[in-house]
């Protein structure tokens, strides 16, 4: 694709029926787990973008088989029940939060030494919490330049049980690292939580997925879980569900353009919190068929609202995207965490509306959103697949809006412009 993406408005209303990749948290967390997994498993409908492939690519590191069949959306994964084969490697993650947390913790049950190091926005973004529980167990593990973020170096002699304790107000990734990898521990694993957790619905899909493999925990009580040593059974076949993030672009189109888009192979049970993205649109007036496989958004006129967008924060930039078209402000709030993600989002949400002409106030950990006119702009994505994905909407609507760098998008949806040309019934 070109250095940029001109956007081409609709005609009128989005109508049709799309299936976006699969989930790139449950690929992720399976891929971890079935690596720790005794037994060959057979995953289908798995994500093949950026942050997968090096989270795949990190494991054939590591020693574990994972052979990967872009065509069929599979991967077999050889489990070597709960030991690493290589005794050192050095990694390579990108900006994949999910893979650089997980693998960190799944190296400090090695041994031997690993490094674990990503590009330069990875190098800003934190994992000293997850450093601290792994230390509090006795791993020797730390960020290389005292920074609190990547390059980290475990040095492991296996993980060691006990009593640890974990912040999650920058993160969730930090408890849902410890948690797949505490099986693999000597002893058992007790973890206390210190403080409000963000993101929590993806703790969700991290019991869920051990829960897949045979795995559960035990809550001590609210904040206290324990683990006990145990070696996961590999899921002769596990079918990953689309990814919920990625479907919000579609339903957003509908809401946007007063059409009516489906989802398919989601619906309202889906593991992941990002499903209830539809509540949000449903609250601005959106009318919300949930089938039994499937999901669909008709559009209807919007009002602004405001809204805790906490547990459904990848959402919170599609959401940004739809506000301009309400009738009244839309406030999203509770969202200081994203200022870590794969760029400083509450900026970057606030720059890029402010380009376009519209009035926007930023906190600490919200933005509002005045609609107005909108004028015809380059929006910078900052490397930040969420900010192509989500302001491309704009231009559904308004002419000139243009797209920089729309490559991005190659973190979680490597096709993500196909697809909506496709549903648009248009080359854009
Ligand atoms: O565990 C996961 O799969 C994820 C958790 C969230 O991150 P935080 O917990 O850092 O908010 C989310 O933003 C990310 O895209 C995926
Ligand atoms: C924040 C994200 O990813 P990660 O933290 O896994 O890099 C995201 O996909 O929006």
């Amino acid at each position: 694709m070109s250095k940029t993406y001109q956007v081409k408005p609709v005609s009128g209303p989005v109508e049709g029926t799309v299936r976006p990749p699969g989930s790139k948290s449950i690929t992720n967390r399976a891929l971890i787990v079935a690596a720790l997994a005794q037994g060959t498993t057979h995953l289908t409908g798995v994500l093949d973008s950026q942050d997968t492939q090096v989270m795949i690519e990190s494991l054939n590191r590591l020693g574990i088989s994972v052979k990967h069949d872009p065509e069929s959306c599979s991967i077999e994964v050889e489990g070597c029940a709960g030991t690493i084969p290589q005794s050192s490697a050095s990694l390579w993650l990108e900006n994949s939060g999910t893979s650089i947390r997980f693998l960190t913790a799944l190296c400090a049950s090695g041994q031997g030494e690993y490094v674990l190091d990503g590009n330069a926005r990875m190098q800003q973004r934190p994992i000293q919490d997850l450093v601290a529980a792994l230390s509090r167990l006795g791993v020797d593990v730390a960020c290389e330049n005292g920074t609190g973020c990547p390059p980290v170096r475990v040095k492991a002699n296996g993980l060691p049980g006990g009593e640890t304790a974990i912040s999650g107000s920058v993160s969730s990734q930090y408890l849902s690292a410890l948690l797949m990898v505490a099986p693999a521990a000597q002893s058992p694993i007790t973890i206390t939580i210190l403080d409000e957790m963000v993101s929590k619905p993806y703790l969700d899909i991290t019991l869920g997925v051990m829960a897949q493999f045979g795995v559960t925990i035990d809550r001590l009580e609210e904040t206290v879980w324990r683990i006990q040593p145990q070696t996961y059974q590999r899921s002769v076949a596990y079918d990953i569900e689309p990814d919920a993030s990625a479907a919000s672009y579609f339903f957003a189109a509908a809401a946007i353009t007063g059409g009516a888009v489906t989802v398919d192979g989601l619906n309202q049970d889906a593991l992941q919190g990002d499903i209830n993205f539809i509540r949000v649109l449903e609250d601005m007036g959106c009318e919300i068929k949930r089938g039994r496989v499937n999901i669909t958004v008709q559009g209807k006129p919007l009002k602004g609202i405001d809204v805790d967008m906490n547990d459904i924060s990848d959402t919170a930039q599609t959401l940004a995207a739809v506000a301009l078209f309400a009738e009244g402000p839309t406030c999203i709030r509770n969202v200081g965490h994203i200022r870590h993600k794969e760029t400083d989002r509450l900026a970057a949400i606030a720059t890029e509306l402010k380009r376009m002409g519209i009035q926007v106030e930023e906190t600490e950990d919200s933005v509002t959103i005045y609609p107005g006119k909108i004028q015809p702009a380059t929006i910078e994505t900052y490397d930040d697949h969420r900010m192509a994905m989500s302001f491309a909407l704009v231009g559904l609507k308004v002419p000139g809006i243009v797209i920089a760098d729309p490559d991005c998008t190659v973190k979680t949806y490597p096709h993500f412009f196909d697809d909506l040309e496709r549903l648009c019934g248009q080359p854009l």
